[in-house]
């Protein structure tokens, strides 16, 4: 084999790597005489995003997502495990290697109202995440500023305005050019479409998947909403209570979810899917429920849970060729006829 060929055989690095990664927060202690709880809010998650790449990150309230979110952007640091951008450990790197690389990972938040400060012009706003690496004249700074808004389909003209002048769409769209103005490689989006409307979640998903074409970036889209990371990303992973239970790509999951929590969720997806699956008439809400104290920590909620659930937990499993679960019943899971798609 050539050293070129031996290049093109050899895997590309991920972009980010997250191994193992748990995060405990302790709560206040309710009395003196109580010992202070602890949350596990993440639970040894280990996943990898490739460059251009995009993983969703599913799950119910309190699953662990923005926890998730939070770790990968190293805005506070893990109780364990390794989050790492192109190799580099995020959380050993000193104070001001961590800031310049900032350049390559942005976030856009959920609240385009409350992420937004009012008083500042968008240009400030929109500034700001170039600004924070160091000093850049101001003509080079509003050339740039008006280049991601035309980017975001808004004008050069709005870079002189005030949060309160756009519509929610809009904001987004703002949030999003200040993301891009570093020129990042990965954007981490915590639900960034679910406090907008339908009609104009989906223009904010095709302008992400746009950008997304046009800069080969990457995303990592937490949601709760299924149909939302469908649209995106080219992996998805479900959490539950801190943990991945089953991760593969969207039409497998879609087509052969092999956690029952997976198909609990699909259940609930409000909109039908290009391959028509629709919500179950008389369908539960998801809500949280407390876990098992050993074994799955499903097995309370699982429809399918035995004796072995409910002593032994799943470890995560490859089934098929790149589909992963954490479901001693996988296999049983997948042939199951798929989710209810009821007429209407
Ligand atoms: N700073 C914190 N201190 C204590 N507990 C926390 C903290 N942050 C998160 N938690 C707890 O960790 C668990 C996971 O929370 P997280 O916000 O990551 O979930 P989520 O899936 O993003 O939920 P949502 O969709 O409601 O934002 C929850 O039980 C939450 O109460």
């Amino acid at each position: 084999m050539t050293v070129l060929e031996q290049a093109s055989a050899a895997p590309a690095t991920p972009l980010l790597e997250v191994t193992d990664l748990a995060q405990r927060y302790t709560l206040p202690r309710e009395s003196l005489f109580k010992a202070a709880a602890q949350v596990h809010a993440l639970n040894g998650v280990t996943a990898q995003v490739m460059p251009g790449k995009s993983l969703g990150v599913v799950g119910e309230s309190g699953s662990g997502k923005s926890t998730f979110a939070r770790l990968v952007m190293a805005l506070e640091r893990p109780t364990s495990g390794t989050v790492s951008l192109l190799g580099r450990d995020l959380n050993q790197m000193p104070p001001d290697e961590l800031r310049r690389a900032r350049r390559d990972f942005q976030m856009v938040f959920q609240d385009p109202y409350g992420s937004l400060d009012p008083r500042q012009t968008i240009a400030r706003i929109v500034a700001e995440p170039l600004t924070a690496l160091g000093r850049i004249d101001r003509n080079s700074l509003r050339e740039r500023v008006a280049a991601v808004l035309r980017q975001v389909g808004l004008r050069d003209a709005d870079m002189d305005k005030f949060p309160h002048e756009f519509s929610g769409g809009q904001r987004q769209r703002i949030a999003i050019a200040r993301a891009l103005i570093t020129q990042p490689k990965l954007i981490v989006a915590d639900e960034p479409v679910s406090a907008l409307d339908v009609s104009v979640q989906a223009q904010v998903l095709n302008l992400m998947q746009d950008l997304q074409d046009e800069f080969g970036l990457s995303y990592i889209l937490i949601s709760h909403d299924l149909a939302v990371v469908d649209l995106l990303c080219d992996e998805i992973a479900v959490m539950y209570q801190g943990r991945i239970v089953e991760q593969g790509r969207p039409a497998d999951l879609f087509a052969r979810s092999a956690h029952p929590y997976t198909r609990a969720l699909i259940d609930a997806v409000p909109r039908a899917r290009a391959g028509g699956i629709r919500r179950r008439r008389g369908a539960q809400p998801i809500g949280s429920q407390a876990s098992a104290a050993a074994g799955c920590p499903y097995a309370p909620r699982c429809p399918m849970a035995d004796q072995h659930c409910r002593e032994t937990a799943p470890a995560l499993r490859t089934v098929g060729e790149v589909h992963l679960v954490a479901c001693h019943h996988a296999e049983a899971v997948m042939v199951l006829p798929p989710v209810v798609t009821e007429a209407g």
